[in-house]
Order: C-alpha cells, then sequence, then structure tokens
C-alpha cells in the first residue's frame, strides 16, 4: 500500500464513520467564531433547546464588523456607527455569553481577525481539525491543521454535536523549489499559484505546499499561502509539521506545556506526508522565477509579475476569456497592454487575514521608512490583525514609521478587505491591498482592487503608482552592503 498524504492522515486520524456513498462523519477539535456566520447557529441552538457540546472547542471574537478608527474603538460597541454592524457584533457578545463560550471582545487586547488569533493564541495547532464559518479558515492549515470553512448550519451543526458531515478531498501537491528573489513573498508565490493553476484549479483538492522554497517561510508566510488556497479553489490548504512550526507555538497561550508539549512534538513530528504517498494531481514551480505579482482583475487568477503589462482580450483565441478580460478591464478603467507600473492608486490598505501579521508589517515598514506617503494617495492604511500584533508592532517601532510616512495607524479588524465596515473604496478608486479578493465591489462599490504583497502597498503608496520592490531592494542591499 501507498503511504500516506498529510491529508489523509489528518482525515483517517478524525474519522468517526464513513458510508460507503462517501458521505462521513469528522471529529472537530477547534470551532473559531465570528459575529457574521453564528447568530443564526445560536438561534438554532436555542431553538432546538441545545447546549454546545464541548465549550472549551469553541472561540470566538468579532472582526467582520469593527471599525478601526481609535476614536470609535474607545468607546467598544458604541463605537459602532452602522446598526447593522452593531447588532452582529452585540450579538456574539450575547450568544457567547449565555452559552458559555470564551470570546475576545472589541476591546480585549487579544481580539483581532479570526485567523490571525487562532494561531497566534496557540487555539490552532498541529493535526487538529480546525473549523470556522469563514473560507478562510484555509489559513490554519499552515499548521498542519485540517482547516477549512464551514456554512452557518455547518456552525450549528459543530457546536451541538462536535462533529461535522464532511467528503473525503483529493490530494493536490503544489510544489515550490529554489529560492525567492529579493523583495519576493508568501504572498507572490501563491498569487503565482492561482496565475497558473486558475481559480477552480484546486476545486476539490486538499492542496499541500511543499518545496524548499515553502520550507524557506516563516509561519507567517505559510499562512499567507494558505489563507488563499481557498481562492484557488481548494477549501484546505497543508503544509507539513517542521521546527518552524514547533518554534512558533511554543509557550502560546493555548499550547500544551511541560511534559504535554514534549508528547505533543513527538506525536505532531509525524504530521508530514509519506515519501511514497501518492497526490491525484501534482503541480510545479520554481521559486527563482517568481516576480512580485499584482492582480490587474476582477478574480484572483487575473494576475500578472509586476515588470508585466495589462493583457489585450484581443489577443485571447478563447472566447469566453476575451470577453471575460474585457469586462474586467472595462470595470477596472485599465486600457490593454498599459504597464503595471502605469497603474496609479488612489488608497492603500496593508492589512486582512492574508497579510496583517508582525512579519507583513514589519515587511511594509521597512519600505516605508523616512518615505512619505505620495499626495495623489487620499488614504494609506495599516490594519493590524489582532492587539497584539499591534502591540507587538508598536514596541517594535512600526507605527511610528507608518505614521511619519503619512499612513494610518489603525485597530484591528478586517476592515477594507471587504466592504462590511466604514473602511471602504469609493467608485472607481484604484487600490493596492494585501488582501485576497478582488472581485467587482469586494473593498466597496466600484472600487478598484488590486491584490500585491505589503513591501509592494507600502512602495506603491510611496511611488502613487506600482513599482518593483525589488528594485528597492536591490538598492538597500548595495547601501548595506
Ligand atoms: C463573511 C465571511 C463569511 C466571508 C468568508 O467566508 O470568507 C468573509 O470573511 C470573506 O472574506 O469574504
Ligand atoms: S480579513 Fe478579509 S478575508 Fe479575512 S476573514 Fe476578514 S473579510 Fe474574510
Amino acid at each position: 500500500m501507498a503511504g500516506q498524504t498529510l491529508y489523509d492522515k489528518l482525515w483517517s486520524q478524525h474519522l468517526v464513520k464513513e458510508r460507503d456513498d462517501g458521505t462521513a462523519l469528522i471529529y472537530i477539535d477547534r470551532h473559531l467564531l465570528h459575529e457574521v456566520t453564528s447568530p443564526q447557529a445560536f438561534e438554532g441552538l436555542r431553538l432546538a433547546g441545545r447546549r454546545p457540546w464541548r465549550l472549551d472547542a469553541n472561540l470566538a471574537t468579532p472582526d467582520h464588523n469593527v471599525p478601526t478608527t481609535v476614536v470609535e474603538r474607545a468607546r467598544g460597541n458604541a463605537g459602532i456607527q452602522d446598526p447593522v454592524s452593531l447588532i452582529q457584533v452585540q450579538t456574539l457578545d450575547d450568544n457567547c455569553e449565555a452559552f458559555g463560550i470564551e470570546e475576545f471582545k472589541i476591546n480585549d487586547a487579544r481580539q483581532g481577525i479570526v485567523h490571525v488569533v487562532g494561531p497566534e493564541q496557540g487555539a490552532t495547532l498541529p493535526g487538529m481539525t480546525v473549523v470556522c464559518g469563514d473560507s478562510h479558515t484555509a489559513t490554519h492549515g499552515a499548521f498542519a491543521a485540517l482547516a477549512h470553512g464551514i456554512g452557518t448550519s455547518e456552525v450549528e451543526h459543530v457546536l451541538a454535536t462536535q462533529c461535522l458531515l464532511a467528503q473525503k478531498m483529493k490530494n493536490m501537491l503544489v510544489r515550490v523549489e529554489g529560492e525567492l528573489g529579493l523583495g519576493v513573498t508568501a504572498k507572490d508565490i501563491v498569487l503565482a499559484v492561482i496565475g497558473k493553476i486558475g481559480t477552480a484549479g484546486g476545486t476539490g483538492y486538499a492542496i499541500e505546499f511543499a518545496g524548499s522554497a515553502i520550507r524557506g517561510l516563516s509561519m507567517e508566510g505559510r499562512m499567507t499561502v494558505c489563507n488563499m488556497a481557498i481562492e484557488a479553489g481548494a477549501r484546505v490548504g497543508l503544509i507539513a509539521v517542521d521546527d518552524t512550526t514547533i518554534d512558533y507555538l511554543k509557550d502560546r497561550p493555548y499550547a500544551p506545556s511541560a511534559a504535554q508539549w514534549e508528547a505533543a512534538v513527538a506525536d505532531w513530528r509525524g504530521l508530514v506526508s509519506d515519501a511514497d504517498a501518492r497526490f491525484d494531481k501534482v503541480v510545479e514551480l520554481d521559486a527563482a522565477e517568481i516576480e512580485p505579482q499584482v492582480t490587474w482583475g476582477t478574480s484572483p487568477e487575473m494576475v500578472t509579475g509586476v515588470s508585466g503589462e495589462v493583457p489585450d482580450p484581443e489577443a485571447q483565441a478563447d472566447a469566453t476569456l476575451k470577453s471575460g478580460y474585457q469586462r474586467a478591464l472595462e470595470y477596472m478603467g485599465l486600457a490593454p497592454r498599459q504597464k503595471i507600473t502605469d497603474i496609479r492608486l488612489d488608497k492603500v490598505f496593508i492589512g486582512s487575514c492574508t497579510n496583517s501579521r508582525i512579519e507583513d508589517l514589519r515587511e511594509a515598514a521597512k519600505v516605508a521608512k523616512g518615505k512619505k506617503v505620495a499626495d495623489s494617495v487620499q488614504l494609506a492604511m495599516v490594519v493590524p490583525g489582532s492587539g497584539l500584533v499591534k502591540r507587538q508592532a508598536e514596541a517594535e517601532g512600526l507605527d511610528k514609521v507608518f505614521v511619519e510616512a503619512g499612513f494610518e495607524w489603525r485597530e484591528p479588524g478586517c476592515s477594507m478587505c471587504l466592504a462590511m465596515n466604514a473602511d471602504k473604496l469609493g467608485a472607481g478608486e484604484h487600490c493596492a491591498s494585501t488582501s485576497n479578493r478582488n472581485f467587482e465591489g469586494r473593498q466597496g462599490y466600484g472600487g478598484r482592487t488590486h491584490l500585491v504583497s505589503p513591501a509592494m502597498a507600502a512602495a506603491a503608496a510611496i511611488a502613487g503608482h506600482f513599482v518593483d520592490v525589488r528594485t528597492l531592494e536591490s538598492n538597500r542591499a548595495a547601501q548595506e552592503a
């Protein structure tokens, strides 16, 4: 028998029962909750007279609907101007209180985007099944956890039973070998993967990311990669356990300690695909060939290297592709063959569960240090992923670097990643954004999103248009030498 993939191992370790038709019941170790997808689930429990099955498996925090300005946040929930957002956040608080679920409320220092908070607390651990009513739960797979989004009715089911009806996925291996160029990051890797396989390329698969370029990433970088597996169509992204994983988790509040830590680590070491494991599909990329990526269209697969240009729809032989490109260029207000570096920005957003961790902020600050945001950029904002990321960044003086350069330094939340709170793009505005989705209206009605890495976003804020961050990096390297 062939060896097992990491996904196969995680699946079989959590399988409660599998039927002949392929439907299965799996056990869920960790359930994360936020205000958008939990209200009806709690209501369902209430109507059925049920209680959560295992309280300590649950952890909640509001993120999508929270305001991010200091003034509003100082007022707690009362600072939420939008009535619907206020109801959502207040309902989460009330439900967690009523059912006894731990919640990091709006002004708890540990509050933040649920996918930043879980790993930061060590609430996400290798070998776990992790679910949340949120598609970017794929992020947690960076820890060799089987993690994916679920719908609201499933949130209720998990709350009530700690189990989930699931179907086994196929196995895909995305191997990225070699060394990344200066200034090229995890975000560029995952955008390049999506550019290569498309937004439906991973449908039905659990993607394991492997190869020397992936092993060389920090946990922050690995989370960025797995975060966007869903944008490649795969509900699950995974990375095997190694020393980087283990070092990150040591002494985190929810991680095991003392003798239990040693036992856990011994166990976690086995969370790798066997050498003879078989994958249904294998995709390979050469890290050295990956440029800083910029999306030009209205889907993450509409992406190219910064040295490239907007494609010409007329040059597409495929009729569907041609009309898709035409529509995207029209919405984005871009011309065929326009150089990527000629795209001018109105706003810059550094944040979201893709890129709001400490390393992301460090990379952006490195670029912004001693520079000024271009006059033509109306708003450049940095939104840390959690209160603890914010605190760490302030301890390192990153907030000062940003503020001196003309960026706004905000309170943690999903912010301008999606138009569910006060931070929005106006119609027609171009935004360099470190988030993960760029479809029409994602950041505000008529808004035009360009997905990039934190360093690329910071560089665009300074220049007022996209610039190749590698030229800045090589300048700096030359100066330091
Ligand atoms: C609101 C939530 C259900 C949604 C998701 O599932 O991903 C959001 O987080 C997003 O990024 O679009
Ligand atoms: S930061 Fe964006 S992608 Fe992440 S959970 Fe919030 S809205 Fe979804």
